[in-house]
Formats: structure tokens, sequence, C-alpha cells
């Protein structure tokens, strides 16, 4: 049944969706469904796939279907690039980052500054001994976890804190150029946690009108503000150790610095930015803080999440494992100290391995929401301007269309012959699954993203036969926190190789 008055130039109407109330709209429903996919689920397969749902005048509308997410994401360039206030205005505290700003001349400037001034492939070259360091950190923890168990005879802890800790680790390298203790990174981590926390449970909370919520919620907003003044201690010293260098810099090269100091950092190049607002004007510190933030959120807990999946998989596959395994001998030989990222390039399983990862678990089943900048006509609906769009990233992975076999973990499928073949993960083409979004708003450290998952997984598998623990089956069931995650953490029993 089509719904709506609204109707593009074109004729082209908003796409169908559940009936709603007067002025509430589909709220009633969202609120009976606290599992959004579910309900996508159920909406897609009764109105096809694209969907509209209706909050009083807001309308929300989902894509279910890469032809139609070609259309709206490529095909219509820069149109649905937009983000909608809500995401964007949180709180006032947590400010203007990449994620959240609206598409424009600050967008384009921050974006553009982390992709080519810190995630650009000459400076990830820089950070390969900060990988090289976390990597040892990561197998040490591992380890010593492993032995732990074995003799108390007890199952091994869940991988997923060793996983987060390490790629925290390595994004608070890349952040402030600064190798901290674990006492330190650990801090920063639980400062991280706690913020994101608050913002994620009251977002919805202050997004409606900000003006009485703040004054309604008062002992709330007052707790969350004490979590981001922690963060913001822990943040600043470290911005202004950076800060104090540069000027250094600029007299002669630092006498006597620190071992653990890094040359690059994401913060120096934040503090060069020249915001084009009134006038010209240096970020604050608050500004830097939040970029700071977005930074070690967007790469940790994703690709955390990432490695977890896949090394459940490669825990239940042993024979994928073995296949890994041989193609990491066969390229690195048994003398060298780890799979570097040069090794990376010549073996295709292991690029198979992570996407096949990132098609079966991808670690965001939405993408942020965009928003509609003008009117759009996609699949022969109208998107209305002002509308928020998402997209079925998972399902469309998932495409029995599309896939063979496809909630099976097959690597195989992307090699010559394969039905993921030559695949392209930015979808600029065409869209066979997209768990980095696509289109202008797409993940800003795509690029970084894949080597970490292919530097850790290959050096997981280099380093320890990864085995079921007796009696404890891994479990794929799924879960949502900030990202989806294995509902059951992962344990497996980790056996140093002896060639390694
Ligand atoms: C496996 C790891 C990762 C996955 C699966 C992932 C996925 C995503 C997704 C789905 C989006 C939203 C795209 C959209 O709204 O259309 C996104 C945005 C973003 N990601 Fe990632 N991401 C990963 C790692 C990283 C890393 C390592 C960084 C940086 C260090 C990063 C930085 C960003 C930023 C800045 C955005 C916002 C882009 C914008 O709004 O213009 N991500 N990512």
């Amino acid at each position: 049944k089509q719904r709506g008055a609204r109707r593009a130039k074109n004729g082209a109407q908003l796409p169908p969706g559940p009936p709603g109330l007067p002025f509430l709209g589909n709220l009633l429903l969202l609120r009976r469904s606290p599992d959004v996919e579910a309900l996508l689920r159920r909406l897609v397969a009764q109105y096809g796939p694209v969907v509209s749902l209706r909050v009083g005048s807001s309308v929300s509308i989902f894509i279910a279907d890469r032809r139609i997410a070609h259309a709206a994401l490529v095909e219509s360039g820069a149109a649905l690039a937009d983000r909608p206030p809500a995401t964007r205005q949180l709180l006032r505290e947590s400010g203007n980052t990449i994620s959240r700003s609206s598409y424009g001349p600050v967008w384009r400037l921050l974006r553009r500054n982390l992709v080519a001034e810190t995630l650009h492939p000459s400076r990830v070259k820089q950070f390969a001994p900060a990988r090289a360091w976390v990597r040892r950190v990561l197998a040490e923890m591992l380890g010593r976890e492993a032995e732990d168990a074995q003799a108390r005879a007890q199952a091994p802890p869940p991988v997923l804190e060793a996983l987060r800790y390490a790629m925290f680790c390595l994004l608070v390298l890349m952040c402030f150029g600064e190798r901290l203790d674990e006492a330190a990174v650990r801090a920063v981590a639980a400062a991280q946690q706690d913020w994101l926390m608050f913002v994620a449970q009251n977002t919805s909370v202050f997004a409606f009108w900000p003006a009485l919520t703040r004054i309604l919620y008062r002992g709330r907003l007052r707790k969350g503000l004490a979590f981001r003044r922690r963060q913001k201690e822990l943040f600043l010293p470290l911005i202004d150790a950076r800060r104090a260098r540069k000027r250094q810099l600029r007299a002669a090269a630092p006498e006597n610095e620190k071992e653990t100091t890094f040359e690059h950092s994401y913060v120096d190049t934040l503090l060069d930015i020249m915001l084009p607002e009134e006038g010209e004007r240096a970020l604050t510190d608050d500004e830097i803080c939040n970029l700071c933030s977005e930074f070690l959120t967007a790469g940790t807990d994703t690709t955390a999440t990432a490695l977890q999946w896949i090394m459940a998989e490669l825990v239940k596959n042993q024979a994928v494992q073995e296949k890994l395994y041989g193609e990491i001998k066969a390229t690195c030989g048994g003398e060298q100290q780890e799979v570097g990222e040069e090794d990376t390039h010549r073996m295709p399983y292991l690029k198979a391995v992570v996407l096949e990862g990132l098609r079966r678990h991808p670690p965001a089943h939405f993408v942020l929401s965009h928003k509609a900048a003008e009117d759009v006509v996609a699949g022969g609906y109208l998107i209305p301007k002002g509308a928020a769009v998402n997209f079925t990233v998972a399902e469309m992975g998932w495409d029995e269309r599309e896939w063979g076999r496809p909630k099976e973990f097959v690597p195989e499928r992307f090699l010559a012959g394969g039905d993921g073949e030559g695949v392209d993960v930015t979808g600029s083409r065409e869209i066979k699954m997209m768990p980095f979004g696509v289109g202008r708003r797409i993940c800003a450290g795509l690029g970084i993203a894949m080597l970490h998952l292919e530097y850790f997984v290959a050096n997981l598998v280099r380093e320890f036969e990864w085995k079921e623990v007796p009696g404890d089956e891994v479990d794929f069931t799924e879960t949502r926190e900030f990202t989806t995650v294995m509902k059951k953490p992962l344990r497996a029993r980790l056996v140093r190789r002896t060639t390694a």
C-alpha cells in the first residue's frame, strides 16, 4: 500500500511502509520492536526492498537492495551524503567530528586531513614499528592467558578483551604519537568507554527538545559531563606534548626525545588545521579532543569485533586455517619475525579470509544514518529532502541471489571463478557487499582497517594454532552492542606453533 501525499516531479512516491497513527506515525511499532533488524526483515518481506517509517513529521527510509543502494549512494552523487541533525547534535559537548559533520567544507577539510595526512599509505608505513609492537604485546598476552589456563586446567578467557586492548594501544599510538604503558592505555580506554556508553544511552534523551531535557535530566547530564572531563584530562596532556614538540621542531630536532615518541601523530595534523570559519581559525582543544575520541572509537571496536568473528570462523573451520597457514609459510618462510604489510600484498587467500569475514559478519549491520539534502528518486521511489536513510548492510552480504550458500564461511568464493571474485568493497562500480558503507560517506579508515585485519589475522595464525576448547563449542549467535558481536564471546585453545 502506498502512503504519503508527497510525490516527486516525475510522479515517484514515498516508499511503502506500515500504516501509522496520526502525529505518532510508527513510533509505537518501533517501541514494541527492540530488534530493528528483525522488524526490517519483516517489513521488507511485506512491502519490498525500500521501506519508509514515520515518527512525527520525520521520515526514515531503509534500503535493502544493492542496486537501489548504488543508485542512492553512488549515482545520486552527494544528494544523500548529509547526516541527520539527531546524530549531529547528540550533546553539544560531543561537537563536530567527521562522522557527525553535515556535508560541507568543514566535513571535507576534516575528512581529507585524516585520509591524506594520517591514513595515507606513506604515513601508514611509518607506523609499521607500532604495529609490530602491538603484535608482540597481543601475542604475549594471548600466550600468557593460554599457559595460565592450561596450568590451572581451566577454560581460557574470551579473546575479545585482548583484541580490543591491542587495537586500542595501536590507535592511541597513532593518535597521540606516544607509546603509553599499559596502565595509561587502560585509563584512556576506560574514560573513552564511560563517555561512549553515556552518549549511546542518552542520545535520544538529549536529542529531543534539548533546552528542556537538559534541565529535566540535569543529574544525568552532570554525570556525563564528568566522564567527558575525565576524557579531556587524559587527552589534553598528550595533545600539549605534541604541541610543545611541534614548537621545538621548528627550531631544531628535539634532543633527548623519548624512545616511545613517534615522529607522526593524528594530533599533529589537527594542530595544523585552519577552519574556514570566522575568517580562519585553529581547532580548539575541545574540538581536537572530539576528533581524537572519534578516531579511537571508529578504529577500535569495529576492528576488534571483525577480528573476533574471523578468528572464530578459523577455529570452526580448521581446513581454512591450515590453508591460510600454508600460504603464510610459503610467503614468509620460517625465519621472518612477522608477516609484514608487504607480505600481505602477496597473500590472496589471506585477503579472501578477511573479505569473507566482513561479508559474513560485518561489524556494523547498518551504516551511520544519512540524510537526503534534496529530493532523490531511487528504485522508482521518492526519498524526500530531510529524510533519514539507512541500508541493511548485513542482509546485502547474505543475499541468496548474489551469493551461493551465503551463511557459510567460504573464503574461496573470493578467488578466481568464485561469486565474489574481484569484489570491490568500495562499491563504486556495483555493490555486492558494503561493510564500510559506500559513496562520499564511506568509512574514512577503510584502507587501514583492511591492513589491520590482514596483518593481525595473519600474525595470530602464524603464532598460534587456534583450536576449539573441548566442550565449549564456537557459537555464532549475534548480539548488538556498539557493533554486532558474538553473544557468547570466543574462547579458543591456543597452541604455539613450533616453527613460528
Ligand atoms: C573493520 C573496521 C571498520 C569498519 C567495519 C568500519 C565501518 C564503517 C562504517 C559502516 C561507516 C559508516 C559509513 C556510512 O555512514 O555510510 C564508517 C564511517 C567512518 N569510519 Fe569506519 N570502519 C572501520 C574502521 C575504521 C578505522 C580504523 C577508522 C579510522 C582510524 C575509521 C574511521 C571512520 C570515519 C572517520 C567514519 C565517518 C566517515 C564520514 O562520515 O565521512 N573506521 N566506518
